[in-house]
């Protein structure tokens, strides 16, 4: 399994940097919350791991591989999976094509949608034949979910997936990215807000503010003093 390496990162929108300088590890089978508050490069910095910004800078590994100079379709392939922040499913496919859509990105070309998927939303196994913009909020986001497994990544880059998210499958949500990383070994990046679920599911975390990282450390270390300073408005 790969690691991820990002060194003094630098991340564009025309010519407005936003990342300034971001480094950050992800070891194999790790999850790193990305935490600040709103407006500070949180999105940005998902999306520069992406190629998805107008310009990035700075080193970007992912195993022996420097992947900064790859297109997004070629970074996906090499099994890094990106839900953005709101969704995203397609509304006129059913349940069943949106995942298999998720199946094209697999190097292997295998077009079979895994088990485990429905085992683990059982929802989307019942709504199969629904069209995706029929499903609540929550449901997208499952929905979303299970596409960007489909491809059977190694690493799931999630923007804020719980919000706005009814609270009874907020928690679904939730434990179903704790168990993609401590049962299938996926590695983690999640953007968060909800700070005591940042703490408890993943292993480290790194707090933006104004596209820098002002902290960043083991997530046991993720005390009410961190957030008091950091995160609170
Ligand atoms: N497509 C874009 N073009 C130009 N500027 C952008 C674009 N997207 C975001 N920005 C700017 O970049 C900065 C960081 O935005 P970003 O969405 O990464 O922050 P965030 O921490 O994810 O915020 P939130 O928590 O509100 O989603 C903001 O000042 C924003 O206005």
């Amino acid at each position: 399994m790969e690691n991820m390496q990002a060194r003094d990162l630098y991340s564009f929108y025309g010519k407005s940097p936003v990342i300034l300088g971001v480094s950050f590890d992800l070891d194999p089978g790790e999850f790193l919350a990305v935490l600040g508050r709103n407006g500070v490069g949180k999105t940005t910095l998902l999306k520069s791991i992406m190629g998805l910004t107008d310009r990035c800078e700075g080193g970007l590994a992912f195993g022996s591989q420097d992947i900064l100079g790859l297109s997004t379709p070629q970074r996906s392939k090499l099994g890094i999976a990106y839900i953005p922040q709101g969704r995203e499913v397609i509304p006129q496919f059913t349940v069943r094509e949106n995942i298999l859509m998720g199946t094209f990105a697999r190097p292997d070309g295998k077009r079979d949608i895994p088990d485990y998927l429905f085992e683990m939303f059982p929802i989307l196994d019942e709504f199969i034949s629904r069209r995706g913009g029929d499903l609540s909020g929550g449901q997208q986001q499952q929905l979303a979910i299970a596409r960007a497994l489909a491809m059977d990544p190694k690493i799931l880059i999630l923007d804020e997936p719980t919000e706005g998210i009814q609270p009874n499958i907020v928690k679904q949500i939730e434990d179903a990215i704790v168990r993609l990383n401590r049962e299938r070994g996926l590695g983690i990046i999640l953007v968060e807000q909800n700070v005591p679920f940042a703490r408890t599911a993943s292993d480290r975390f790194l707090v933006l503010d104004k596209g820098r990282v002002v902290l960043s450390g083991k997530s046991e270390d993720l005390t009410d003093d961190v957030v008091e300073k950091h995160l609170t408005f």
